[in-house]
C-alpha cells in the first residue's frame, strides 16, 4: 500500500541520467516489493495526490509542451504508488521542494510538485500552508471551506480580501531545483458558488470578475490562476529538460 512505502528506502529503478532519455522497457525486479515501477516512456512525475491539481497540471503541461505525449510521458505520484509526503516545511516553497525531491528520488525521473493554499488577509495569511487540513482532516474540501466561512461569518465584504498562492517546484533526479510562484487575488464570498474546480474555488471571486473560481471554465481558471502563473514561469525549464529525446505524440508531429 502506498502508505507503507518509504521513499527514502526506494531504489531508483534507473540511473538518474538515463531516466530523462527513456525509461526501461522491463525494469529489473526489485527486492523491495513496494518499489516503484516506472512505465515505459515516462519522463516526468507530477508529485501530487490531489486529483483537482493533477488535472490542472496535466492541462498546463499539455499547453506548454504541445509536442509531448502527455498521456504517456507524464505520470503521477499515485499511479506510481508513491506515498503522500509529510509536509514538514513551514512555507509553500519548502513543502513544494520536499514533495518534488521525494518523487524525483523515488522515481529517478524529474518531478514537479506544487504546494498551494488560500491566504486570507484578515486571518494574517491563514489557512496558508494548512489549507488542505484546516478543519482537521486532510483533503476534506467541504469541511475546510465551511469552517473558513463560519470563522469569517461577521466579516463584511470590504474586509474579505484573500488570495490563492502557489509555489511550483521542478526537481531533477540529480537534485537540481527550479522554483516559481503565482498568486490569484480576490474576495471571499459569503457562501460557496459554482461546482467547478476543487478546494476553495467556490468561495474565491477573483479581482475584476463577478464569478467564483468554481464558475470559471477550466481554461479560464488556468490562464489566471496562481498555479497557471507558477507553471508558466516553470515552463522554460520543463521545455529545456524534456525537449531532448521526447517521444513525439505522433511521428512527424510538430514539437
Ligand atoms: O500535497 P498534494 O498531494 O499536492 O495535495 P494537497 O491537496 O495536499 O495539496 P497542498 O498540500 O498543496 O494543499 C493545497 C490545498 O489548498 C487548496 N487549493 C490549492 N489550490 C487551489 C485551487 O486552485 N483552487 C482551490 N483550492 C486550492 C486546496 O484545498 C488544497 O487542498
Ligand atoms: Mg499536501
Amino acid at each position: 500500500m502506498p502508505e507503507q512505502h518509504d521513499p527514502s528506502q526506494a531504489a531508483a529503478p534507473t540511473a538518474p541520467g538515463a531516466a530523462v532519455e527513456s525509461a526501461p522497457e522491463d525494469p529489473e525486479p526489485d527486492p523491495d516489493a513496494s518499489a516503484v515501477s516506472i512505465p515505459s516512456g515516462a519522463r516526468l512525475v507530477l508529485a501530487t495526490h490531489n486529483a483537482g491539481k493533477l488535472a490542472e497540471l496535466r492541462a498546463m503541461i499539455a499547453a506548454e509542451l504541445p509536442g509531448l505525449d502527455v498521456e504517456r510521458a507524464v505520470v503521477d505520484a499515485g499511479s506510481l504508488g508513491l506515498p503522500d509526503v509529510r509536509e514538514t516545511g513551514t512555507t509553500f516553497q519548502a513543502n513544494a521542494l520536499l514533495k518534488a525531491h521525494a518523487a524525483a528520488e523515488a522515481s529517478g525521473l524529474p518531478a514537479v510538485a506544487d504546494d498551494s493554499g488560500l491566504a486570507v488577509d484578515v486571518l494574517h495569511g491563514a489557512p496558508g500552508i494548512f489549507s488542505a487540513r484546516w478543519a482537521g482532516r486532510h483533503g476534506d474540501d467541504t469541511a475546510n471551506l465551511e469552517l473558513l466561512l463560519a470563522q469569517l461569518g461577521d466579516i463584511p465584504d470590504e474586509h474579505r480580501a484573500a488570495g490563492f498562492v502557489c509555489a511550483a517546484a521542478l526537481v531533477t533526479p540529480e537534485g537540481a531545483e527550479h522554483l516559481e510562484f503565482g498568486h490569484l487575488r480576490g474576495t471571499l464570498l459569503q457562501e460557496p458558488v459554482g461546482d467547478g474546480g476543487f478546494g476553495y474555488d467556490p468561495v474565491l471571486r477573483p479581482d475584476g470578475l463577478d464569478v467564483s473560481c468554481a464558475q470559471l471554465d477550466p481554461e479560464h481558471k488556468n490562464r489566471i490562476s496562481h498555479r497557471g502563473q507558477a507553471m508558466a514561469a516553470l515552463a522554460p525549464h520543463l521545455v529545456a529538460l524534456l525537449s531532448q529525446g521526447a517521444p513525439a505524440a505522433e511521428p512527424g508531429e510538430e514539437r
